[in-house]
Parts: C-alpha cells; sequence; structure tokens
C-alpha cells in the first residue's frame, strides 16, 4: 500500500518500521554547477537489492515437482497434410511438444519435427469451404525461435503446420475430432509453465477482451500497417477478440482511459511508442478508482520510435536483441502468451505541475535533448551541455539502448546514472556506444556513476533546460520522484 500524497513510501509489513526511516541525503553535491542531486536511500542496514515484497495475489511460489510427466504421448493421429495430400504423417501430443513424423520409407528421425507448445499461440478447427470435402482440418500457430539468414541472432518467425483429418466418412465425425485435438493443444499451449526468478506469472484467462490503442502518427507513422500486417493476423490465431481504437490527437487515449467502464476489457493494449502508454497509465490514475483501475492488465507492442519498454519486455524474456518487427513480433507473441506481471510505476512531484507517473524514466541534459531534439534534427549538442543525469526503471533506454541490463519490471529500483562534466566528446560517443550492447558500466568511465535509489530529487540550476518524464517533455525545474513496487500489471509474457 502506497501513500501517494505524502511521497512517505510505507513498504511491505516486513520492512515497514525500518523503511519509515529514510536515510536523506546520502549523496549531496555540485554536479558540473548545473545540478544539485539529492538522493534518498532507505535506512542503511537495508540494502535495496535485498528488500522484498510479499508475493502478491497473481503470484505463486511453484515448487519444483519431481513426479511431474513431461513426455507421455496423450493424443495420436495420422493426417494428411493439407496442400499435399499424398504426405501422410504421424502427429503426437505431449505435455509440452506437438510431435510431427512424416510416414515415408526415410529414416524416421529425419523426418521428425518437435514443436514445443511453449512456442505456440493457437490453435483452431475447421472445415473448408467446398461443402462436398468431409474432412475437418487443424492448424496450430508457432513462433518460432530461429536463427536469421543474415546473422548470428535469432527471431522469432511464424510456422503454420496444418493437418487434413479424413479418417472417417462423417463430417461432423471429422470437424469433432479436430475440435478434440484443437482443445488439446490449447490447454497444453496454456499449461506450460513460465517461471521468472522462482514466481509462476498470472495468466488471463481465455477468451479475453483487449482494448488496442493504436497511434497512427507514432515512429515513422506504420503504427496502423504493423497491426494490419502482423498483429490482426496474431491475435486471431491466439483467438484474442479486440476493439481497435485509432487515436485522433495527444491526450485521447488519456480521456478515454479516465471515462472507460473498465469491466469491458481485460486487458488495455497499445501499439504506439512509449508516449502513449504514459497517457494510458495516467489516465487510468486521474480516476475515482484508481487503485482498481490500475490492476488492468496493460500491453505494449512497439509501433514508435523509441520503444524502451517493448525493448525491456523482449529483454527480460530472456531473447537475444531484435529490432523493429522482429520486436514487434517477439512483443505480439508475448501478448498473445497473457502472462501478467507486477511493474513499478515511479511516481514525479513537478515544481508546479499536477504530479505524473512514469514507468521507464526521468532524464535530464543530454538524453533528453537528444530525445526531444532529435525528433527534428539529430542533433549535436553543445559541449557543454554533455552532462545528463538519467533515472531509469527498465531495461531499456530505447530499442537500440540497453542502459541498465539488470533491471526488472518488478524490483521496486530505480537506477539512477549521471556523467559528470569534464568527460570528452569521444568517451561519451564511446559510452553511448557501449550502451548498445549494454557494456557501458564495464568500460571504467570515470565521469559515469550508476547507483540504485529508490527515490530521488534533482533541482537544477540552469534556468534553462529540457527534462522529460518517459521521453516526454515536462515542466522544467526541480523534481522529486519515488518507486511505488508493482503498482502497475503488465502483460509481458
Ligand atoms: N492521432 C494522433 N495525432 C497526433 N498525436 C497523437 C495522435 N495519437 C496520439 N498522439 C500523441 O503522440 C504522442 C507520441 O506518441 P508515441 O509515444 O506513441 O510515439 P513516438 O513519440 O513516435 O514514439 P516513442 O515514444 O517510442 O519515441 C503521444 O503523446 C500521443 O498523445
Amino acid at each position: 500500500m502506497l501513500d501517494f500524497v505524502t511521497l512517505k513510501p510505507v513498504w511491505a509489513p516486513d520492512c515497514q518500521r525500518r523503511a519509515l526511516h529514510f536515510a536523506r541525503i546520502i549523496l549531496s553535491g555540485e554536479i558540473c554547477g548545473r545540478v544539485w542531486l539529492l538522493l534518498y536511500l532507505k535506512s542503511t542496514h537495508v540494502p535495496v537489492s535485498l528488500l522484498r515484497c510479499p508475493l502478491r495475489m497473481d503470484q505463486r511460489r511453484v515448487e519444483p515437482n519431481q513426479n511431474t510427466s513431461t513426455n507421455l504421448v496423450t493424443l495420436y493421429g495420422e493426417f494428411t497434410v493439407t496442400g499435399i495430400r499424398k504426405v501422410r504423417c504421424a502427429v503426437s501430443l505431449t505435455d509440452k511438444d506437438l510431435i510431427v513424423q512424416r510416414l515415408t520409407s526415410a529414416p524416421a528421425e529425419r523426418n521428425r519435427l518437435v514443436f514445443s507448445l511453449k512456442d505456440c499461440v493457437g490453435c483452431r478447427a475447421y472445415r473448408a469451404n467446398d461443402s462436398s470435402d468431409p474432412a475437418a482440418y487443424l492448424a496450430v500457430y508457432f513462433y518460432l525461435q530461429k536463427r536469421r539468414w543474415v546473422s548470428s541472432g535469432v527471431s522469432r518467425q511464424r510456422v503454420e503446420r496444418c493437418f487434413r483429418l479424413s479418417a472417417l466418412q462423417d463430417p461432423c465425425a471429422n470437424q469433432e475430432e479436430a475440435e478434440k485435438w484443437a482443445r488439446a493443444v490449447r490447454e497444453r499451449s496454456a499449461q506450460q509453465h513460465h517461471l521468472r526468478d522462482g514466481m509462476l506469472m498470472s495468466e488471463l484467462s481465455r477468451p479475453f477482451r483487449m482494448m488496442l490503442m493504436v497511434n497512427p502518427q507514432s515512429g515513422k507513422e506504420k503504427a496502423l500497417a504493423l497491426y494490419n500486417h502482423h498483429i490482426q493476423r496474431m491475435l486471431n490465431e491466439a483467438n484474442i477478440s479486440h476493439t481497435l481504437v485509432i487515436t485522433e490527437r495527444q491526450n485521447h487515449a488519456r480521456e478515454l482511459v479516465r471515462e472507460a467502464d473498465l469491466s469491458q476489457w481485460d486487458a488495455l493494449v497499445i501499439l504506439s511508442g512509449d508516449g502513449l502508454l504514459f497517457e494510458v497509465i495516467n489516465g487510468l490514475l486521474e480516476r475515482p478508482d484508481w487503485e482498481e483501475a490500475i490492476r488492468t492488465p496493460l500491453g505494449i507492442l512497439p509501433g514508435g520510435s523509441g520503444n524502451a519498454l517493448a525493448a525491456s519486455i523482449h529483454h527480460y524474456s530472456g531473447a537475444s536483441p531484435v529490432f523493429s518487427e522482429k520486436l514487434l513480433v517477439s512483443c505480439g507473441f508475448l501478448l498473445c502468451k497473457g502472462l501478467v506481471s507486477p511493474m513499478d510505476l515511479v511516481s514525479i512531484h513537478l515544481s508546479s505541475s499536477p504530479r505524473v507517473f512514469s514507468f521507464l524514466s526521468l532524464a535530464w541534459g543530454f538524453i533528453a535533448d537528444v530525445d526531444i531534439e532529435s525528433e527534428k534534427y539529430w542533433v549535436v549538442v553543445q559541449e557543454e551541455d554533455f552532462v545528463l543525469v538519467l533515472a531509469l526503471y527498465q531495461s531499456h533506454l530505447a530499442e537500440d539502448l540497453l542502459a541498465a541490463p539488470d533491471a526488472a519490471l518488478n524490483d521496486g529500483i530505480i537506477h539512477l546514472f549521471y556523467i559528470r562534466a569534464g568527460i570528452s566528446r569521444v568517451a561519451l560517443l564511446r559510452l553511448l556506444l557501449a550502451m548498445e550492447k549494454g557494456a557501458h558500466l564495464a568500460t571504467s568511465c570515470q565521469h559515469l556513476v550508476h547507483t540504485k535509489v529508490q527515490a530521488l530529487r534533482l533541482e537544477p540550476y540552469s534556468p534553462k533546460g529540457i527534462m522529460t518524464v518517459d521521453g516526454e517533455v515536462v515542466e522544467y525545474g526541480p523534481v522529486q520522484a519515488e518507486v511505488h513496487r508493482g503498482l502497475a500489471r503488465l502483460i509481458s509474457g
């Protein structure tokens, strides 16, 4: 439970007493004559990284089960492959895999394909349009991790396996058999345990209803095309019903979720940049029923220019880095899996504007300048501006900037970075290049400081500058921020 008014954090009961004693001003000093930075850390003998929240309702600790049967065949059938009727195959469904064995005279291993049900988003049974065809069909949709042709990395690629079931003369009996298979594949796919740090993530119950907000202006103005080319099909394959909302202007999404009847929706998802999610989160927290509203599962699909949260979710899934449409496919896959995890939010108090809630970053200086100005110029900023303060709570600052590699969605930690004045242009460039792979912390740069905090206050002394929250410009001036662990919920696969 968190008290939003006084800015005093109230922590999980077991840490509450200690947490109320803030060790104020661990670090206080003038950084390059432009910024005063005051850090508030929790009481001295409770290392930040050791603080634990009690298990939340949507998390259950899973004990390893030694007796779990893993690979018993639960369904077996012999079908033809759709489109190549001469090819027959034996299909076996186990708890974990779908195994397809082509029935030919060639050695068995050579014609055997094993598809992990972890990679399956959906399965459906259907009849062909041709009413004289008594067969039923079974389509199974996988997004497999495959090696790319041109590089050493892997990315998810769509694979559809479609079988023709025609063992019986009665079309209804064939259809029933196909339905039985489809149900079994769906159930076993859903049963795959998704563990993260020993926690079982909760799953959205099927079918779930989703509001999908698309900002047609975000990024390279391709968000709608991305929906048409990838997302619509994936959602259909996963049997997720959704209502598409195309945002028309700034703050449209914010107003929409502020007024919406949330009982109609199991999830609010955006296909856009990070800016639209900022609106959605703040719209939910402006509602009178904000405590319940902010528990609505949120989702993000990358359609903007930065896509920091989408890249972070992909990173947390343990997959190797991918960009643009490959990142979209990965995030679409994670969305279809519908696994929900708590997500930290940070409340930010500006000097005279209303408080806002942030899920990504608070930045002052160079990065803020670049974030905003680059949309117009890709600008080279002045030497004296080569100083930054960045508070980040996700791993990525953009698709290709892995700024805090060990960040997590729900660890209650703000990663604070600042670069002291005096750093040369070359050293700064080297740092930013190293950040592409998350290697900047290993460069031993004297000017870079990284520390983990739970609250901070930033007082800029320079009269002008740019400050951003989640990549959006906010009022420039003193600012105070505090993390609220697991306040929101995010579909993160
Ligand atoms: N139809 C629209 N026309 C203009 N602006 C819009 C529209 N819909 C939403 N917006 C505004 O666009 C802003 C930026 O959107 P978004 O963050 O999605 O894209 P981006 O800035 O390109 O991506 P990123 O944040 O990843 O850099 C948001 O603040 C949102 O309010």
